[in-house]
């Protein structure tokens, strides 16, 4: 007689843990694969004219405008642009102008959390991950309110953005949870991403056609 091990199909063990999640391999290696190619095709699709740019990025300044009010004691997080994001400088410069405390995401370490660190008009800057620009000195702060750039954003609001899962790192350890707004080109939406257990869906995206979708 065969021992009592338990009958059936033999257990999977073929799954691997992503920041304690538990994910099926050949799944995360599907929607990966999924994802590099939305990207690529999405990022390619942000190649527009200088004119048809500066439209749209007014447009989706006039819809923050809208939506989030800058005042003295809210912090932001915005961002410094890369690859043809929409460049919310300009906003971002009227939102510390008005006394609101102004953020912008640092690399500090590959696969770890992002740090938001204090932004002002010419504070001294260096370059980090990518090149991209991060202030020196700023001190470190939890935001009120989160701009992330997307490169693409699914109907359930899951943000596709450059590849590293910085922003799924570190808005999953947030506390007190921020209001994160998800900002990008018309265009840019897509069915779904194939969420998996580390993605953190924005509670709002805004895109360059006046779109302001909530949760
Ligand atoms: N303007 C802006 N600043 C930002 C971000 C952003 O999306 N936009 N980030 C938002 O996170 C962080 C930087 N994001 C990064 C994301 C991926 C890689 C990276 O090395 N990517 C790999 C490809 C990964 C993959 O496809 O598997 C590479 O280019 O080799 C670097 C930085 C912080 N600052
Ligand atoms: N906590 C985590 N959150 C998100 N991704 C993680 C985490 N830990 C590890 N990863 C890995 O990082 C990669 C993130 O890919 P994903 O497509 O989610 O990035 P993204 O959201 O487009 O990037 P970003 O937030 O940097 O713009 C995945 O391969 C995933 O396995």
């Amino acid at each position: 007689m065969e021992d009592d091990t338990g009958g059936g199909a033999s257990p999977c063990f073929a799954h691997l843990l992503v920041d304690g999640h538990p994910v099926d391999a050949e799944t995360a290696r599907d929607v990966a694969r999924f994802r590099r190619a939305e990207r690529a095709r999405l990022l390619a699709a942000r190649t527009m004219p200088s004119q048809e740019r500066e439209r749209s990025t007014a447009a989706l300044i006039e819809g923050l405008d809208r939506i989030v009010a800058r005042k003295p004691g809210v912090t932001i997080a915005v961002y410094w642009p890369i690859r043809g994001e929409p460049d919310l400088r300009p906003w971002m410069a009227g939102a510390h102008a008005t006394g609101a405390g102004v953020l912008l995401p640092v690399v500090v370490d590959k696969a770890m959390p992002l740090e938001f660190r204090a932004w002002s008009p010419g504070c001294p800057m260096t370059r980090g991950i990518w090149n991209i620009p991060v202030p020196v000195n700023g001190e470190a702060r939890v935001p009120d309110i989160v701009i992330a750039p997307l490169v693409g954003i699914d109907r359930d609001l899951y943000r596709l953005g450059n590849g590293g899962g910085y922003y799924d790192r570190t808005l999953a350890r947030l506390q007190p949870r921020p209001r994160i707004i998800g900002v990008g080109f018309a265009g840019c939406d897509l069915p779904s991403i194939y969420p998996m257990p580390w993605d953190v869906p924005m509670d709002e995206a805004l895109l360059s056609h006046g779109t302001h979708s909530k949760r």
